[in-house]
């Protein structure tokens, strides 16, 4: 028997997205930096100096913090780490807070969040100085953001903008999504994109209908922690995927492995460009974080040894 041709199902458009390349692009970020930290020094006989702090232990800060020290090291920066008990006392990671202010050696300041229970975040970010606040994430920073005056950008929002650009070029008129809203992420996220010219919408906990959302987006961007969220369904076809997720997961051989915020399988077969978890956003991050500490060292020491002056 043979079936009439029209009844052969047409074969399901096989699209396979391209992968944005996170570690690449951080990789030849920090050869960049390493090269201007070695003139900063030619310059003023001073290394940027990051200062460190992690409080108790959360599986995603220690992942970080591993990378983060290799990484400093790699670009010829000093790096301060400073791992705390989590009995802590929010006087005592204060006090660490201004005497790290006040040390002429340290030009960046990053307090790993989240804070174990009874931490202030607000307080301890606040209490950072706005020109060693290289997360950004204190008021004065946020709010040069949200008004668009220049400032020091979180690292992990920054970094996702870098991949976007190169990826895309020019933004303007963009339907951006961003799939979580958080201070650290989702909300700077949502900002830098609005500079950019996109459309920006923002699902967070309580939105309806976050698969809808999310399929509007020419952009998604997805930063929640709960792994494996967004399903192929929910990417427009053709999107650029930019996973901000790092769940560690234990498989059944007993091996353990990092998952993005994405369906990973599912979103390869829609999206048109999709991060990779690891080796998509992580990395960014660490170079933002060393972008932001050369940055702030040439700000600090730059204003010292030229007062009054444009650096
Ligand atoms: N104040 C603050 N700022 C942060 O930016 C911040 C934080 N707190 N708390 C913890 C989260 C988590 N985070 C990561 C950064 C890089 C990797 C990273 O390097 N990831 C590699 C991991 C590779 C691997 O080790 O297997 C990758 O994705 O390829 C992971 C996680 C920053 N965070």
């Amino acid at each position: 028997m043979t079936e009439p041709v029209s009844a052969v199902p047409a074969p399901a458009p096989s699209m396979s997205a391209r992968l944005i390349d996170g570690k690449a692009f951080a990789a030849a970020m920090t050869q960049r930096i390493a090269a201007e930290v070695h003139a900063f020094h030619d310059r003023y006989r001073v290394t940027p100096g990051l200062a460190v702090v992690l409080v108790g232990n959360d599986p995603a800060s220690e992942v970080y913090v591993r990378n983060k020290a290799l990484q400093t090291h790699r670009a010829g920066m000093r790096s301060f780490m400073h791992m705390l008990p989590a009995t802590t006392s929010q006087a005592e990671l204060l006090a660490l807070v201004r005497r790290l202010n006040d040390d002429p050696e340290i030009h960046g300041i990053l307090v790993q969040l989240p804070l174990p229970a009874g931490l202030d975040p607000v307080a301890v970010t606040n209490a950072i100085r706005p020109e060693k606040d290289v997360d950004g994430l204190g008021e004065v920073n946020a709010g040069r953001l949200a008004l668009g005056q220049p400032g020091i950008v979180p690292c992990t929002p920054l970094g996702c903008l870098m991949l976007l650009k190169s990826e895309l070029g020019d933004l303007r008129g963009l339907h951006a999504v961003v799939i979580g809203a958080s201070n650290l992420v989702g909300k700077p996220m949502a900002q830098l994109l609005l500079a950019e010219g996109c459309t920006v919408s923002v699902g967070h906990i309580d939105t309806r209908d976050p698969a809808a959302l999310a399929r509007q987006g020419d952009i998604l961007v997805v930063a929640t922690g709960v792994g494996g969220l967004v399903r192929g369904d929910w990417i427009k076809p053709g999107a650029t995927v930019i996973d901000v997720g790092i769940t560690r997961v234990t498989l059944p051989s007993g091996k353990t492995r990092l998952i993005g915020d994405v369906a990973f399988d599912e979103a390869v077969a829609r999206a048109g460009r999709i991060t990779p978890v690891p080796g998509g956003v992580g990395p960014m991050t660490i170079a933002c974080l060393l972008n932001n500490t050369l940055a702030a060292a040439r700000q600090i020491v730059g204003a010292a040894a030229d007062p009054g002056g444009t650096p």
